[in-house]
């Protein structure tokens, strides 16, 4: 009988591809062919052959690129049924959620991404849950505050009746109850109706309060310093929410807000900042081996998600096969059809899919799990990675910071222990030292945001960070699963498409441009040369519109001016 050890956790499905390989060199054959008849007959034609050429060269190379990206594609198949004869044995984990602009991002949403990862099916002891607030704003405290009451309810109630989309304000977008099969009819619709009233009443708090945002929070304690506080200028906050004080099996997980310090002047680093206090104080609050990090708009649809995650993080031989699993980014409430193309399908469908069966996908900055050490800069454990290891020629303090906590919880980390302690932690001794590790001047002559952490200097921080790690010869693979793992809001359109299109335009033209090329690091750290090509092909996204419009331009100026970009066609009629 197979012992549960030799079970196997996930199964590597290559896909059939033979007619996409199949087109895919026929048109680069023909993309070929044309451009050497362009330059074989060069110096008969004018300027506009040149630029024709010019183009149709670049096409060609982006095609090679495309080529490379779809040619391999896998998926991965999970088991969880396998993993949870292994319960006792999971890895705790740490989420992180960031929310940055109560008005763009309405406290509503980061209450529903919240209350979803609270309910997910996992042992609730080894959970807990940051909320990192850059806006440090009391209405989104408040809510929370308010939500961590509500999840009193919701999360038993989810587990009861197996609800399966854990966001309760997708839940209960459905008039009537569904029914539940295992339980008793009139049982589920009191219990349906009740949560249904209570989920009310917190969204109408929640509205309220965002609408007096200062005047409607309430002078008690748990919101002391949050009446005159301003957005940019105010210290570390760390307030533990809820504490599951005695690590019931049947309660629901740690709720901790924060909102790093401020100052103005002080550069701040926008996302990456955030994710490196987040990173710092679950360090020296609950010090998990493993993190998830989600955008607050992004609620966990598959509530067996974590399960599916561990069965990648822990299903292959050696560790360095996953270094951290990435789900696809899905969206919901988006344009039928999706014009704009917001919704990112053929890039994951097609290309992310191909990478897959390469070092493996990038990373998307939200719906992640991570290995912590990773991100305290650890490589591989194989002998010929060590080269990279950023503590093996610097002191610990002048790494990490100087914080003991911190400093003892990373030892802890980086000794490839994957266990916590098993002792019960009290979040409210560690406060002070969470505040000391969120405080603006914490990282000043320290390894964040460079060798440690998530990398700053780029808007683009998530294609750095993940570039950085499989630089150190760190694999990667995508969880695709069926409901979706995370759902998040896409912009349907308009101006925030555009202005979230020219973001990410910018940030992978810097980081081209910039010491994270993937160029340098094929060459001398461990990426690989066809992964190379994948970062090259979103990187070179936004320089692909100068070719494409000038090629589009083509056929009317050849109009005006009566010349022709195209190889005459000679016809032979016999
Ligand atoms: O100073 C900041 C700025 C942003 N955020 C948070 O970062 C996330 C992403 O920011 P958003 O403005 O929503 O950017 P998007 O373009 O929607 O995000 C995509 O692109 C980002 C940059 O590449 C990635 O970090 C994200 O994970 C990815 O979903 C959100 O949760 C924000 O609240 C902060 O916490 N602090
Ligand atoms: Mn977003």
């Amino acid at each position: 009988m197979a012992t549960t050890h030799s079970l196997p956790l996930q199964e590597r499905v290559p896909l059939n591809n033979t007619l996409q390989r199949a087109s895919d060199l026929t048109i680069l054959f023909l993309l070929i062919s044309l451009l050497y008849y362009r330059l074989i007959s060069l110096h008969f034609h004018g300027f506009v052959w040149l630029l024709s050429c010019i183009c149709e060269s670049w096409f060609t190379f982006v095609w090679i690129l495309n080529t490379n990206a779809k040619w391999n594609p896998v998926t991965y198949k999970t088991y969880p049924q396998n993993l949870l004869k292994r319960l006792d044995e999971l890895p705790a984990v740490d989420i992180f959620v960031t929310t940055a602009d109560s008005k763009l991002e309405p406290p509503i949403i980061t209450v529903n991404t919240v209350l979803s990862l609270l309910a997910v099916e996992y042992p609730v002891e080894k959970l807990a849950c940051y909320v990192s607030d850059d806006a440090a704003s009391p209405a989104t405290f408040y809510s929370l505050f308010q939500a961590s009451k509500f999840a009193k309810l919701w999360v038993p109630f989810c587990k009861k009746y197996d609800v399966r989309v854990r966001a309760p304000s997708v839940y209960f977008s459905t008039h009537c109850p569904p029914s539940v099969p295992s339980a008793v009819p009139s049982d589920f619709r009191n219990d349906w109706n009740h949560v249904k009233d209570e989920y009310e009443k917190l969204r109408q708090r929640i509205e309220d309060a965002c609408e007096a945002e200062h005047g409607g929070v309430p002078k008690t304690d748990e919101f002391a310093g949050f009446s005159d506080i301003e957005r940019g200028n105010h210290p570390s906050v760390v307030k533990v929410l809820w504490e599951n004080k005695d690590g019931m099996k049947d309660g629901f997980p740690h709720l901790i807000y924060v909102s790093r310090e401020k100052r103005p002047r002080h550069s701040h680093h926008f996302k990456a900042g955030a994710m490196n206090v987040l990173t710092r104080v679950s360090g020296v609050m609950t010090n998990a081996p493993l993190m998830l990090n989600v955008d607050c708009d992004m609620f966990a649809n598959n509530p067996e998600v974590f399960l599916h995650g561990m069965c990648l993080l822990f299903g292959f031989p050696h560790e360095v096969h996953c270094g951290y699993v990435q789900t696809f980014q899905q969206f919901y409430g988006g344009l039928k059809d999706d014009p704009f193309g917001n919704q990112l399908v053929v890039l994951q469908h097609k290309v992310v899919l191909g990478i897959a069966g390469l070092q493996g996908p990038g990373y998307n900055g939200t719906g992640c799990f991570h290995r912590r050490k990773i991100i305290y800069g650890s490589p591989p454990d194989l002998p010929h990675a060590h080269k990279y290891d950023v503590l093996s020629y610097k002191e610990p303090k002048q790494v990490f910071g100087d914080c003991r906590e911190l400093l003892d919880s990373a030892a802890h980390i980086r000794s490839a222990n994957m266990k916590t302690s098993g002792k019960l932690i009290d979040l409210s001794n560690k406060i002070e030292a969470a505040k000391q590790v969120a405080s603006c001047t914490y990282e000043f002559n320290t390894c964040w945001g460079k060798e440690i952490g998530w990398v700053y200097g780029t808007i683009a921080e998530d294609v750095t960070t993940g570039l950085k790690i499989q630089s150190m010869g760190w694999e990667s693979k995508c969880l695709i699963l069926n409901p979706a793992p995370f759902l998040g809001i896409a912009p349907t359109g308009g101006p925030a498409s555009l202005t979230q299109v020219k973001r990410w335009a910018t940030g992978l033209l810097e980081f081209l441009l910039g010491p994270y090329n993937p160029l340098l690091a094929t060459i001398y750290k461990s990426l690989s040369f066809r992964q190379c090509l994948t970062y090259l092909l979103t990187n070179v996204w936004p320089l692909r519109s100068l070719f494409e419009l000038c090629y589009t331009l083509l056929p009317a100026y050849c109009f005006l001016t009566n010349t022709s970009f195209l190889p005459k066609v000679c016809y032979y009629i016999c």
